[in-house]
């Protein structure tokens, strides 16, 4: 378990992390989220001993990370930049990181099985893709056999396979009862990954919870339907706390109603439907409501492609519904 109170840490005039308080428990993923700059890395590097608090503390298992006799054994983390010995092969660095901990050579094997490195284990790491560094940043955070892991972007530079492999292991790991941190930008990625997730946005917790409630507390589900008889259809369900808007003549989204309550007031009414779909909101969409306002670089606006929609035109139902996915 991680336990955070007050947790604080300024640079400078720079507030990184700013007085956050937050428990990470055992037997679940837990993701933290963020847009660049918001102090994920910072706090991972405080929970680690990395970085000191400049306010508040944060413990692992009940103990500041320092204070752990075996905290490798304790705690387990990949965080960005690992620096590896460029002129070692994987198992050695392995073995001197075990040894220096006192952990057998069995585990540096068994370690190495696990995380895929069994192929390249004698070659120089410091000639790794990025891919084969993080599988063995992982392999390092593993060594210890711990209760806790943090994984800052653990999937940064992996294929498809490696991604999945990440996803299924640290699903295992939790299901063991670990504690499993980890911070992705990959919002679809960690939509699937996480059981719970800590949002942050310029150093403040902005959002905490499962991530369904996370999406749903952030976002709208609307209800989308086309109708042949849109202003009918549009008057009978009109009413406090539903708000209809017509996307184009006969396709309406309803905020307010199940599908089942607008597909029941349509049969009242004798009103035909041609379609009647939630429209559900992706991880995305709560992300970018919730740190609209602590993203630290913004982007421009990407420029209209002169093949895409004239402006004004209203795009088409296909392109509403893949956005909203
Ligand atoms: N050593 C440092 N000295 C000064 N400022 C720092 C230092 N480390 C981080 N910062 C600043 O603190 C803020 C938080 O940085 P941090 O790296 O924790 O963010 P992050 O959420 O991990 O971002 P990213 O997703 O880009 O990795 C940023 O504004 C960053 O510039």
């Amino acid at each position: 378990m991680i336990e955070a109170r007050g947790l604080t840490k300024r640079y400078g005039a720079k507030t990184a992390v700013d007085d956050i308080s937050f428990t990470v428990e055992p037997g679940q993923v837990t993701g933290f989220l963020g847009p660049n700059g918001a102090g994920k890395s910072t706090t991972m590097r405080m929970i680690v001993g990395l970085d000191r608090p400049t306010d508040g503390e944060v413990t692992v298992n009940g103990k500041h990370y320092a204070e752990h006799k075996a905290p490798l054994r304790e705690v387990g983390a990949l965080l960005e930049a690992k620096a590896v010995h460029t002129g070692r092969s994987a198992t050695n660095h392995l073995r001197a990181l075990a040894a220096t901990h006192g952990i057998g050579r069995k585990r540096v094997d068994e370690v190495i099985e696990m995380t895929g490195l069994a192929a390249v284990a004698r070659k120089r790491a410091g000639g790794f893709s990025l891919g084969m560094g993080q599988r063995l940043g992982i392999a390092s955070a593993m060594l210890g056999d711990p209760r806790t892991l943090i994984l800052d972007e653990p999937v940064n530079g992996l294929d498809p396979d490696g991604v999945r492999w990440v996803r299924t292991m640290v699903r295992y790991l939790a299901d063991e009862g670990r504690t499993v941190f980890l911070s992705s930008h990959l919002m679809s990625e960690m939509a699937i990954t996480a059981d719970r997730l800590i949002v942050i946005g310029r150093g403040k917790i902005v959002a905490t919870g499962d991530v369904q409630d996370v999406i749903d507390s952030a976002t709208k589900s609307t209800v989308r339907v086309r109708t042949p008889q849109a202003t009918d259809l549009a008057a009978r369900l009109q009413s406090d706390g539903v708000t209809v808007t017509s996307v184009e003549p006969s396709l309406l989204d309803v905020d307010g109603l199940t599908a089942p309550q607008v597909g029941e007031a349509a049969l009242a009414g004798g009103i035909v439907l041609h379609e009647l779909t939630p429209q559900r909101a992706s991880l995305e969409d709560a992300f970018m409501t919730l740190t609209a306002g602590d993203v630290e670089y913004h982007s421009q606006a990407v420029p209209e492609h002169s093949e895409g929609p004239a402006a004004g035109q209203q795009p088409d139902a296909s392109t509403l519904e893949g956005a909203n996915r």
